[in-house]
């Protein structure tokens, strides 16, 4: 690749309300969930029943769980989503990457979602506008999963299919095992141990799959397994400190176990008084950390005999974090 050559580095998450109220919900929701990757039930039948019964209940229900932990800015994923494009931006101009590295020209971040406002589509387009010619697509999900991972690569590849002068595309598949990333989860760890003191036990709660989707070949409870192993060997935690758990769970099928909400009820029956919590699933902190994990499970626990829960924040844009991104994308930079 020349000198000249503009990179440009596409942050993608999965995406988020535009308002907390039921419409703003469903336009994120059925795109969501109308994705074959995501559900994998006959069109025929699945369509009729989400748009008919689905949608319409469960928008209701989930506009008001948004309502409680919105932001004066809007909807929490999408504020940190962007602070992390603009900190990860402006590491890119003060290293000075690209001149560093002989491109000749800084790297652009650009920030997308794979459903809702801020399509891949419009976002590669706009790279493309303003002169890249090779995009390194780094889906915010460092565990790889065919339910997440999979449809941004689907999403940038359906662009590519309906485009005559295509970029060159690096394809981020995954970093649960980054050196930077396993450090930033760490050291925000280790700060809230400074703040609070040490609870009993570290809990780590992943967003669940479906647990067909494990036995098809989906190697996401491999690789949060590997990041579990990989922190608490860093931490210097021993097993029995350590609770490895799956939340979020979708409809009635086995997901994957043990669910995080059945843990939390059965460690405070067996005499476990205080947990740290963390979820190392999630880039930024939004509806299934701030109310899922944050104030939901910790009333689960607290219900059930346990005392003191203590939900540790999402990397979000701490300076650490930023670094481990950095790191992760300038590995598929071109030198
Ligand atoms: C079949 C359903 C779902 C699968 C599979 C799934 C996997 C999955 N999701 C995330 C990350 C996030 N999910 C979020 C919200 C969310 N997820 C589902 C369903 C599935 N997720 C739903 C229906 C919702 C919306 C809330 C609800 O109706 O309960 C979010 C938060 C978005 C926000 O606006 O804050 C994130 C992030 C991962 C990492 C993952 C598999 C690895
Ligand atoms: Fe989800
Ligand atoms: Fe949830």
């Amino acid at each position: 690749m020349c000198n000249m050559t503009k990179q440009s580095i596409l942050l993608v998450n999965l995406g988020t309300p535009d308002s907390a109220t039921p419409a703003g919900v469903k336009a994120f929701l059925r795109p969501f969930l109308s994705d074959t990757r995501v559900v994998n039930i006959p069109r025929l039948f699945w369509l009729p029943l989400l748009n008919g019964v689905i949608l319409p209940l469960r928008c209701k229900r989930v506009a008001k769980a948004y309502q409680s932990i919105w932001f004066d800015d809007g909807s929490p994923l999408l504020h940190y989503s962007l602070l992390q494009q603009k900190a990860l931006s402006a590491l890119f101009e003060g290293t000075g990457q690209g001149k560093e590295q002989g491109t000749g020209q800084g790297v652009q971040v650009e920030l997308a979602m794979t459903y809702g406002e801020r399509s891949i589509k419009n976002a590669i387009k706009k790279l493309q506008q303003a002169g890249t010619e090779h995009i390194v697509v780094l889906p915010l999900f460092p565990q790889y999963s065919s339910t997440t991972t999979a449809p941004v690569f689907d999403q940038v590849a359906n662009y590519l299919q309906a485009t005559i002068d295509v970029p060159s595309v690096s394809l981020v598949k995954h970093y649960h095992n980054n050196d930077a990333y396993i450090e930033a989860l760490a050291l925000s760890v280790e700060r809230h141990w400074a703040e609070k003191g040490r609870a009993e036990k570290l809990l780590l709660s992943y967003h669940g799959i479906p647990k067909f989707l494990v036995e098809k070949g989906d190697i996401y409870a491999d690789h949060c397994v590997e990041t579990t192993a990989l922190l608490c060997a860093r931490l210097g935690l021993t097993e029995d400190q350590v609770v490895h758990c799956y939340q979020s769970r979708f409809g009635k099928a086995e997901w994957l176990q043990p669910y995080t909400n059945e843990t939390l009820v059965k460690l405070a029956e067996n005499g476990t008084k205080s947990l740290d919590v963390i979820a190392p699933a999630f880039a930024v902190d939004c509806l299934e950390t701030l109310e899922e994990m944050a104030i939901e499970n910790k009333e689960v626990f607290v219900e059930a005999g346990g005392e003191d829960y203590r939900f540790i924040a999402c990397l979000n844009d701490d300076e650490a974090h930023i670094r481990a991104l950095h790191a992760v994308a300038s590995e598929y930079l071109r030198r």
